[in-house]
């Protein structure tokens, strides 16, 4: 397994590279049909905000590229391979590149941090008790988290404490892309600015490829290369901040420019 230190920073090529690619995605629950037509890439190294409004299907999306829940129709690849058509062991290959990290952290509450870091590496890899503490602890001050954390148990731990916690975990086999649902939800500003900070540090040091479900404008505003609409079942608009700022969708329109935005004197970056 690869270490965090011995992995390379992005560079311009690698970022030609699609590491996740989604053709013509169907999924409906019954007759609810949740996503139709839905096309979206996502480039090495890249930090990709999806935004939509509540209910328009963004961890449906998440859940089907994950084959967590069926899709009716389309194509996903992952490093290039069609996850439908992959085999055990390509399958395989591909889930130890992925990091999760689920809404609400989803930390097993009667496990330690550190017990936590280390179940993806007990379910994938074979490795020597001793061996694992140490990786775990790696990732543990990997995402800022002091080392007595690692004894604690998840309601021994803050809000913001939980989330790092949860992303040592989806950090735990030095993957090649983390997906993130809503990962600053229920922070307060400081601690989701802090949070954002060090998704684009760890970008930045490891090559990580981030996608980040997210309803919190600073997010996208400070952390996200790109950022993705879903509305009418599929990608609506996608683009930097700026093209959000000058979109005339009017979904995009009153999220990027509204009153909240407003707020946070983001609309001003509107003006040409
Ligand atoms: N397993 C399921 N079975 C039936 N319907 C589902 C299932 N999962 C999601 N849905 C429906 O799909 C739609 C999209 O849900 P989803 O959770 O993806 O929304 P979202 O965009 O992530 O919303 P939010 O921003 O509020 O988290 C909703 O109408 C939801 O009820």
């Amino acid at each position: 397994m690869q270490s965090v230190q011995e992995q390379a920073p992005p560079t311009a090529e690698d970022r030609d590279e699609i590491v996740l690619s989604a053709r013509d995605i169907k999924v409906a629950f019954g007759d609810q049909v949740v996503l139709d037509g839905l096309s979206l890439d996502i480039h090495r190294g890249e930090i990709l905000g999806f935004v939509g409004a509540s209910g328009a299907g963004k961890s449906v999306l998440l859940r089907a590229v994950l084959e967590l829940v069926p899709k009716q129709g389309g194509t996903i690849k992952l490093f290039g391979t069609d996850v439908s058509e992959a085999s055990d062991a390509e399958r395989l290959r591909i889930d130890m590149r992925l990091g999760v990290l689920f809404q609400q952290g989803a930390l097993f509450s009667a496990l330690t941090v550190m017990e936590n870091v280390q179940v993806p590496m007990r379910e994938y890899l074979d490795l020597p008790g001793k061996l694992m503490d140490e990786l775990a602890m790696l990732k543990v001050e990997l995402v800022g988290l002091p080392p007595e954390a690692a004894r604690k148990y998840p309601s021994e731990l803050s809000g913001g404490m939980i989330k790092r916690a949860a992303l040592a975990r989806a950090l735990a086999l030095d993957p090649d892309i983390v997906f993130l649902d809503e990962p600053t939800s229920g922070l307060d500003p400081i601690s989701a600015a802090e949070f954002d900070e060090l998704v684009v540090k760890l970008r930045d040091t490891m090559g990580l490829t981030v996608y980040m479900v997210t309803h919190d404008l600073d997010s996208l505003f400070t952390a996200c290369d790109r950022i993705a609409v879903l509305g009418k079942k599929r990608v609506l608009v996608e683009g930097t901040v700026d093209d959000m700022l000058k979109s005339e969708e009017p979904w995009v329109k009153a999220y990027f420019r509204g009153k909240r935005a407003r707020q946070l004197d983001l609309a001003t970056r509107a003006q040409p």
